[in-house]
């Protein structure tokens, strides 16, 4: 399966809706503290609109979630079911995006059959409490060259602050793409800024195919 170089972060089937208008196909739905009737029907809301222009729905933490309302996936982190746990749960056909934030970690999700890394934080972000260390641009290079070295071979997404500025350089050092939710969010045009980070990254994949 592809990998989308783009993730949306969400809280609201109506965040998804704008951005899948304006290109996005990669959904990834987060909500904290929610009731889980609340948080399933707000999942099947978003998993309807996805569909409707062919968008992946990624659901945050939750495995059984994912498994019952049928969405392409869940993202898995340090807090949540570990990773195989989850595939023998979901089956090898539901994408699983586990988190890191060192070396180690990548190499324990690959090996746990993970399908593509969160890798983060980038940098500070209010979005998440307690973030991990930050690894900014030389965190991912050396990361990343060690990943080339060791001939692991994963899709990494990048997360944590990210802006549309960040995006060369992180596709430079080997990134596959990246993962947002404020930088759209909270923008004055969520559908605009959607569009510029899908053009920016296009160009930077085919910069790199050259
Ligand atoms: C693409 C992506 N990468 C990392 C995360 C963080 O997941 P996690 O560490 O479980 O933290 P929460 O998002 O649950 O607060 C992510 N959600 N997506
Ligand atoms: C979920 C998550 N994990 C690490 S940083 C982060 C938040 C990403 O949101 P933003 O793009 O607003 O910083
Ligand atoms: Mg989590």
């Amino acid at each position: 399966m592809t990998i989308s170089s783009f993730h949306y972060i969400v809280t609201q089937p109506e965040q998804a809706a704008v951005a899948c208008s304006a290109g996005a196909d990669w959904i990834q739905l987060r909500l904290k503290n929610k009731p889980y009737e609340d948080w399933k029907a707000i999942a099947q809301e978003t998993l309807a609109v996805c569909q409707a222009s062919g968008a992946r729905l990624i659901i945050n933490d939750n495995p059984h979630l994912a498994g019952e309302i049928g969405a392409d996936g869940v993202h898995l982190g340090k807090e949540d079911m570990p990773l195989a746990q989850a595939r023998k749960l979901v089956g090898s056909e539901v994408i699983i995006g586990g988190t890191a934030n060192t070396l180690e970690d990548i190499v324990q999700h690959y090996q746990s059959g993970a399908d593509y890394i969160g890798l983060g934080p980038y940098r500070f972000t209010t979005t998440k409490e307690k973030l991990s260390p930050i690894l900014g641009l030389a965190g991912y290079k050396g990361i990343m060259e060690a990943l080339q070295q060791q001939g692991i071979s994963i899709p990494v997404i990048a997360i944590g602050g990210i802006t549309r500025t960040d995006v060369p350089l992180l596709r430079q050092v080997g990134v596959h793409g990246i993962a947002v939710s404020s930088a759209v969010s909270a923008a004055a045009d969520p559908a605009e800024q959607t569009r510029l980070f899908l053009t920016l990254l296009y160009e930077s994949i085919a910069d790199h195919r050259r």
